[in-house]
């Protein structure tokens, strides 16, 4: 199946706990570049894997960089400065660099003052983002970097920048060229205020140019804390930069000699931007007189990126903030939240946050000096302001500010189906919207786009947001054995990211352990009572897709067909019906539930927002159970399974309790002659047509 169209926020009602966040993009993707440009090996710890490090790592593969992954480690060996021969070669490589600005910039940059040729390609998106700046800074270089598409932006073609000598392009010749540039120096004049990662490419290649460097900035310079995560880090590996002694921020220096030295090894501090949404989150939903916190993990006062200034922010609007130099703990302090007027040139990624932040004000909030949100991901002012106002806010919208007014009372929020953009940060700060004070459930449109800086984000967010069970939608899918219910639950879970309840599974796990203990045994009549406390007892956790049953994994074990009759059978007991209740209520958690079995629509769940009833023919479920088992290497007849399943089908219709019945609201659903995809498409449309929202429309 495809990417989620969407996913579904219902009305949230309170947050508390602990959240471990990804590794900083800004670092990440400096430090991968820097370490792939150094001689020797780096280690690097807590590397954040998301869109935009896959696609700078990838790049530094091809460019010769040996890069050895495991987990959010990453050990990184460069290339000394100087591109691999193999990598000098006449025809260009092409290195695609998706929609990540950090890699894009500081890629472009590093390899112009290189010996090689590159086309440097993207996303559409990444094609209207402008890049004519750091091009003519690199020119002044003597870097080759030509347009391939529209004048002054990407996709760029990177030649051998000219060396002094006649015939300065081959890389043998490169050792002479540069003790001759070595007695040179430079002087770039770099434009600072439209995106301050043009002035951080040109720093961070600056070591490759072998002669000394000055970058005089025209104008204002932007995201000053940007440059600041730049000069420290290069100051990590080894270069030193100097500053003009006035202001710091108009003239910086790199001298001839500079050169990378790989620190060897290397811990990446948590996305500090990332953090924004859940220091939003402790600031709108963690009530102290309920004893509740948030708390993020990895990022804190120690901090070398500019966003965590993010909290200063959040404490004018009220929040209650409380940190150490690697965790911060929020609580609502003053609520409604208190609207501010606030230049946020010093915080422009999360300062997306505050514009949601201000949904929860007591007033109109400013945001001002925002005008690089106009050439980020999209166009963040307008796509701000669009689904803002979506949400019954009044905004107003400038060049380089954003003004937003919450609606005016309860009433007036309405259920609002936001667009994304393809913009991660769009997605991550309006899902704070769901805490509004009218019970509005929140869509968000093309949820997966959080993957270029926060892929696991919605699961962070759920797991530490509350709601009131009783709007947590639930779809359930009841009906008799080997009908597909297992199938197509799953693919709605996945469709929806919703939670998944397999209560099948369950009842097997209690006939497993029964049979294992003795209390069920092929001859005798079992202790209903026994099983029942036996079923209360049992530790179960569903994890990465396998069932464990006291810490082992009991995924096969439960899924034979002896396991399908001991779970028919005991699970006609009343006593572990009723066991078993608690736990599958438990399983009603935001931002909803698929809901699989038998009686999830007549007894578990009666207020579903929707009940499918779902049935095969016998020989068509027959067929199906054989061709599973076999796929497996099983050995099997159908002749049985069809006599297995009618048996089962019997003894769970004619139960005393809770009996395979269709609810009297179910939909019903015969699949005998429909495939897979069809069926799952069929439901999601009962399902849509059950939402707030307009249908949505597919997108690339
Ligand atoms: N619509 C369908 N068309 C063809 N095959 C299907 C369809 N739905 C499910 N199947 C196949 O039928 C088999 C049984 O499906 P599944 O395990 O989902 O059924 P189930 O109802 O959950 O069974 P049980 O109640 O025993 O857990 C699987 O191999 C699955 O791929
Ligand atoms: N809600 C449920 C789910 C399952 N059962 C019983 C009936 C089945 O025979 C058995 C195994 O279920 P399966 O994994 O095949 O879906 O468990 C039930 O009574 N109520």
């Amino acid at each position: 199946m495809s990417k989620p169209l969407f996913l579904d926020i219902p009305p949230l009602l309170a947050a508390n706990g602990t959240v471990h966040l990804p590794g900083s993009k800004s670092i990440s993707n400096r430090v991968l570049l820097l370490a792939g440009l150094c001689s020797g090996s780096t280690t690097l710890h807590g590397v954040l894997d998301s869109d935009d490090t896959r696609v700078m790592l990838a790049a530094l593969e091809r460019i010769g960089c040996e890069v050895v992954r495991q987990g959010t480690t990453a050990r990184i060996t460069g290339i000394g400065g100087r591109l691999p021969v193999q990598a000098v070669q006449q025809e260009p490589i092409e290195l695609f660099l998706g929609n990540a600005g950090t890699a894009m910039r500081p890629l472009t940059a590093a390899l112009a003052m290189l010996q090689g040729r590159f086309l440097m390609t993207g996303v559409p998106r990444m094609y209207e983002r402008p890049i004519g700046d750091l091009v003519d800074g690199l020119r002044q270089l003597g870097c080759d970097v030509e347009y391939a598409g529209t004048e002054g932006y990407p996709p760029l073609r990177i030649g051998p920048r000219a060396l002094p000598t006649a015939n300065a392009n081959a890389n043998a010749n490169a050792n002479a060229a540069s003790t001759l540039f070595a007695q040179h120096s430079s002087l770039v004049r770099v434009r600072g205020d439209v995106s301050s990662q043009f002035l951080t490419a040109l720093l961070m290649a600056a070591p490759l140019a072998g002669h000394t460097i000055t970058f005089e900035i025209d104008g204002e310079l932007i995201s000053k804390p940007y440059i600041a995560i730049t000069l420290n880090l290069l100051q990590r590996f080894g270069v030193t930069v100097q500053r003009d002694s006035d202001t710091g921020w108009k003239q910086f220096t790199v001298e001839a000699g500079a050169m990378y030295q790989s620190p060897g090894e290397l811990h990446i501090e948590a996305d500090a931007s990332s953090a924004s949404y859940f220091i939003a989150l402790g600031a709108i939903a963690s009530d102290p007189a309920q004893g509740h916190s948030i708390t993020v993990q990895g990022v804190g006062a120690d901090s070398i990126q500019g966003d965590i200034r993010f909290i200063e922010a959040a404490e004018a609007m009220g929040a209650s903030v409380s940190s150490t130099p690697d965790s911060i703990t929020i609580q609502r302090g003053q609520w409604p939240l208190r609207a501010i007027d606030l230049d946020c040139n010093h915080i422009p990624d999360a300062a997306m946050t505050l514009a949601v932040m201000a949904l929860y004000a007591d007033g109109t909030t400013t945001l001002r000096n925002i005008a690089s949100w106009r050439v980020k991901e999209t166009d963040r002012i307008a796509a701000m302001a669009r689904e803002l106002r979506k949400l019954g806010a009044s905004v107003e919208e400038g060049d380089d500010y954003i003004r937003v007014t919450p609606p005016a009372s309860a009433a007036d929020w309405r259920h609002a189906s936001i667009h994304t953009y393809d913009d991660h940060r769009m997605a991550m700060c309006l899902s704070l919207a769901a805490f509004n004070p009218a019970s509005r459930s929140v869509r968000i449109e093309d949820p997966a786009c959080v993957g270029k800086t926060f892929p696991h984000y919605f699961d962070a967010y759920f797991g530490v947001c509350q709601a009131d069970p009783a709007h947590v939608p639930v779809l359930c899918v009841d009906g008799p054995s080997a009908s597909g219910k297992g199938t197509l639950s799953t693919h709605l879970a996945k469709t929806l990211g919703y939670h998944l309840l397999d209560s099948g599974a369950l009842y097997r796990i209690v006939g497993l352990a029964a049979r294992r203990t003795g209390l069920l045994q092929d001859e005798g009549e079992p202790d209903a009572e026994a099983i029942a406390r036996l079923a209360a007892s049992l530790s179960i956790r569903f994890a990465d897709g396998c069932v464990w049953l006291d810490g082992e994994d009991i995924s096969d074990a439960i899924r034979t067909e002896q396991g399908g009759m001991d779970a028919s059978t005991v699970s006609a007991m009343p006593a572990v019906r009723t066991a078993l209740v608690q736990l599958q209520h438990s399983f009603r958690k935001a931002p909803g539930l698929i809901a699989d079995g038998r009686d999830m629509g007549t007894v578990i769940f009666p207020d579903a927002t929707l009940k499918v009833f779902l049935t095969a023919s016998a020989e068509k479920r027959a067929q199906r159970r054989y061709n599973q088992l076999i796929s497996k290497g099983f050995a099997a007849r159908i002749d049985d399974l069809r006599a297995d399943l009618q048996a089962r089908d019997a003894r769970d219709t004619s139960r005393a309790v809770a009996p395979l019945q269709p609810a009297q609201d179910a939909l019903p659903l015969d699949n005998s002659d429909m495939d897979v995809k069809t069926s799952v498409q069929l439901v999601l449309d009962w399902w849509q047509d059950r939402q707030p929202f307009p249908a949505p429309e597919a997108h690339g």
